[in-house]
């Protein structure tokens, strides 16, 4: 371990699963929500599939818990997802928890002392403290070829974004830290790169000439699940919008690249992310907010989210946020990304879907023309989508609509196994690189900006409801987007 200066250790080499080396996770913030409903499983799947042989799991927080009660905990969050196999019960017998407060350097001495082997740090703190326990880091200095996993949000605006950078840069290579964002370890998100470049039939016709706009949806039944903690300081905009879902446009609207190696896959996203910002550059006019109110879903009574155990109303949180994005590259300039993600809402809805132009022309004769083709792909279920114009059955000259639909099943491991795969192996093709966190700030803070000051406002919907009625994301025929010369008359 380096002791003093703050300088990066050297690049570990990608070391895949394979390799069999006995490795170290140390979770800090062991006894937190994300680490027991989303870690923890994740890594009881990968233990499970035999990836990770010797394993050493440590668990560090400020809670004044022993070997036992730690036990307990990475038990029952392996139980949650079958994994209670015996090498998760071997992993389980010989991990350990270490009291320690993390911004401490003392206590992260003595941390880092407990470690052996290559060395997985994940942080799953709040975000303010992750700064601090990294800075403390950076101080003391971490073994040559750790990893660090960062959870979201990747700091709280772009600047602190940077900064956090900067500082993370100090302590290991940027191939090293791993910004999690679990959309990318979906098997579902990942077959888009199936599906626009190992065939030829779609991509020649994904750009604006034949598209006229694209919807990525995350509409949940969920409401808040006790997650005040967390969600209350972020809001649907940051928790949703600003990391998985512009992961998701930036994938569907990359360049192709020539090979899947981290460096070619994360620089088409960056590229392509850095050419989207705001439809007409409005925040006001491209963005939409809204709070669910009571309501009923499926039987299931919501109470007011501003009812809801640790929210403070005060703090005007939204659980529904939309944007309209612009990616302004030759491909798609012209073309509409409407965003949304919303809880409480009265079904789930979770896709992305590409509506094409109509066909320059009809022939006379062929009647019935209602709705454009659209190619849907969904996040769960998981499948594939085509809605085509065929002579459907009766009189043949006459259109109809038919979904061509394809169920995949689940990838082999949940997505945040999939992420801390790609840690233990050293490969960050499935994490969120440093330039890529800021520029999703830089989309978004126009907006987060424009809420703050009150110029767009936080709508009610009843839980259960389809959402605020000032949706942009109106239906797909006779509904204009605002277009920036309009913007004056709004
Ligand atoms: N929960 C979720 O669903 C999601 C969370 N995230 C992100 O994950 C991270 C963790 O969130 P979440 O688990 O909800 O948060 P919690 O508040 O539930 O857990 C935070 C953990 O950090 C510990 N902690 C706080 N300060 C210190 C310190 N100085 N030293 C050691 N341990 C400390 C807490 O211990 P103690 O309780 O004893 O203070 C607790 O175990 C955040 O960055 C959040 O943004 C991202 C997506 C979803
Ligand atoms: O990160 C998050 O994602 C979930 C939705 O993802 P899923 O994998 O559970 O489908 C969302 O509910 C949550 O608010 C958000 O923090």
């Amino acid at each position: 371990m380096t002791t003093s200066a703050p300088i990066a250790s050297p690049a570990a080499p990608a070391m895949p699963t394979t390799t069999r080396i006995p490795q170290t996770l140390l979770v800090l913030g062991a006894s937190g929500d994300l680490t027991g409903r989303l870690l923890l499983p994740g890594l009881g799947r990968l233990v499970a599939s035999g990836a990770l042989p010797g394993l050493r799991l440590i668990g560090s927080g400020m809670d004044d818990w022993d070997d036992e009660r730690w036990r307990r905990r990475v038990t029952e969050s392996f139980a949650t997802v079958g994994a209670d196999g015996p090498r998760e019960t071997e992993l389980i017998g010989r991990s350990w928890y270490v009291p320690a407060d993390v911004t401490r350097e003392e206590d992260l001495r003595r941390l880092l002392g407990d470690c052996t082997g290559p060395l997985v740090i994940f942080f799953a703190l709040p975000p303010m403290v992750a700064a601090r326990s990294a800075a403390a880091l950076a101080r003391i200095g971490v073994p040559p070829g750790t990893r660090l996993m960062l959870e979201k949000p990747f700091g709280v605006d772009r600047i602190s974004a940077r900064s956090l950078n900067n500082l993370l840069a100090t302590l290991v290579p940027e191939e090293q830290v791993h910004r999690i964002d679990h959309f990318l370890g979906k098997s579902t998100v990942l077959n888009l790169l199936g599906l626009r470049f190992a065939n030829r039939i779609f991509e020649p016709v994904l750009n604006s000439t034949h598209v006229a706009c694209v919807d990525i949806v995350f509409d949940e039944t969920l409401g808040l699940e006790g997650r005040a903690g967390y969600y209350d300081g972020a809001g649907a905009l940051v928790d949703m919008v600003q990391s998985h879902l512009l992961q998701v446009l930036a994938l569907l609207t990359m360049e192709p690249p020539p090979s899947l190696e981290a460096r070619e896959l994360r620089g088409r996203l960056a590229q392509v992310l850095r050419a989207t910002r705001l439809w007409g550059d409005d925040p006001v006019m491209s963005s939409r907010r809204g709070r669910y109110t009571a309501g009923e879903i499926a039987g299931r009574r919501l109470p007011s989210y501003v009812d809801e155990p640790g929210v403070d109303p005060a703090r005007g949180t939204e659980t529904l946020a939309e944007l309209v994005l612009t990616v302004d590259t030759w491909r798609w300039a012209g073309v509409p990304f409407r965003l949304r993600s919303g809880k409480a809402m009265a079904g789930v809805r979770k896709e992305a879907v590409i509506t094409f132009k109509q066909p320059d022309r009809v022939p006379d004769g062929l009647t019935g023309y209602e709705r454009p083709d659209r190619l849907r792909i969904g996040f769960g279920p998981d499948r594939l989508g085509l809605d085509l114009n065929i002579n459907g059955p009766g009189n043949p000259f006459d259109l109809d609509q038919v979904d061509l639909l394809a169920e995949f099943g689940p990838g082999d491991l949940p997505a945040y196994g999939e992420v801390l795969r790609g840690a233990f192996d050293g490969d960050p093709t499935l994490s969120v690189r440093g330039d890529v966190a800021e520029e999703c700030w830089r989309i978004v803070e126009p907006v987060l900006a424009a809420w703050k000051a009150g110029a767009v406002p936080l709508r009610d919907y009843p839980a259960g409801s389809a959402g605020p009625a000032d949706s942009l994301l109106g239906p797909a025929s006779g509904w204009r987007l605002p277009r920036p010369a309009e913007r004056s008359s709004h």
